[in-house]
């Protein structure tokens, strides 16, 4: 039997799942590859993977995608690894660089700079622009470095009162039940087993891992983080039917 493709994030926020896939016997059934995020979302478009932890944002771009678990990375309040890191206070930016990297933290900062802080940016390639959207590791220590820096996970909560899923596990067509329920039980591991992988992680001067992966990230996708998924969509939807 041809084993199942799984893409997910290489940021240290996931961890704590390839830990859990690690430590099970799920390794025999499935490919895993560690993809940053706007290549893992390209793989499920393109067929190349079956499973990813999917930014929300290419959701719509997956058709007939179906979400398989109850865990995700979000965060409820501020997540330290997604800003918008500025020259100038927000409301006097005028152009933003996007991150290569990223599929819903670039559409979030779009939504944001229009619906919340009301600013009309125009978004350019140049390494000059006033601000820059920047996520996972590269962002850690950085907000006490620069002169402005936007959590986007705690904007969108004081914009909707809502906490935030960037990343879901979904897949691109059926998958056996009983796979599915392993599947899980493995990420499970993975989070219950968070405190064992911070004693093998090495020390991060720039940040506490242990806030970081134990609170700032919040693995549960609850009924609140798909209320706030829909909501994103709705205005992500909007974007595109201005910008196309
Ligand atoms: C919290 C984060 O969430 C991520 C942001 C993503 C995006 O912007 O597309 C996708 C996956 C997540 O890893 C982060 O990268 O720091």
């Amino acid at each position: 039997m041809s084993r199942i493709r799984v893409s997910a994030v290489s940021y240290t926020n996931t961890k704590p799942f390839v830990y859990g896939l690690e430590h099970s016997g799920i390794m025999d059934e499935i490919d895993l590859t560690l993809d940053i995020p706007s290549d893992c979302a390209r793989k499920l478009i393109d067929n190349k993977a079956d499973i990813g932890l999917v930014p929300v944002a290419a959701l719509l771009n997956i058709p007939g995608y179906k979400i398989l678990s109850d865990f995700c990375i979000g965060a409820n309040g501020a997540v330290n690894s997604v800003f918008i890191f500025s020259t100038k206070p927000i409301g006097e930016v005028k152009t933003v660089r996007l991150d290569l990297q990223s599929r819903t933290s670039n559409a979030l900062a779009r939504i944001l700079l229009r619906e919340f802080w009301k600013v009309d940016v125009v978004f350019s390639d140049s390494p000059d622009t006033d601000a820059y959207v920047e996520i996972g590791d590269r962002t850690f220590g950085k907000a006490e470095k620069v002169p402005f820096a936007y959590d986007l996970a705690e904007a969108w909560k004081s914009f909707t009162g809502l906490p935030f899923a960037f990343a879901v596990w979904a897949s691109n067509r059926e998958l056996e039940p009983s796979f599915i329920t392993r599947f899980n039980e493995a990420l499970s591991y993975g989070l219950e087993h968070r405190p064992e992988l911070l004693k093998a992680l090495p020390p991060n001067p720039d940040i506490d891992l242990e806030d970081y992966l134990l609170h700032k990230i919040d693995y549960a996708l609850t009924a609140d983080k798909k209320e706030a998924i829909d909501l994103f969509l709705s205005y992500l939807k909007q974007i595109y039917a201005i910008s196309t």
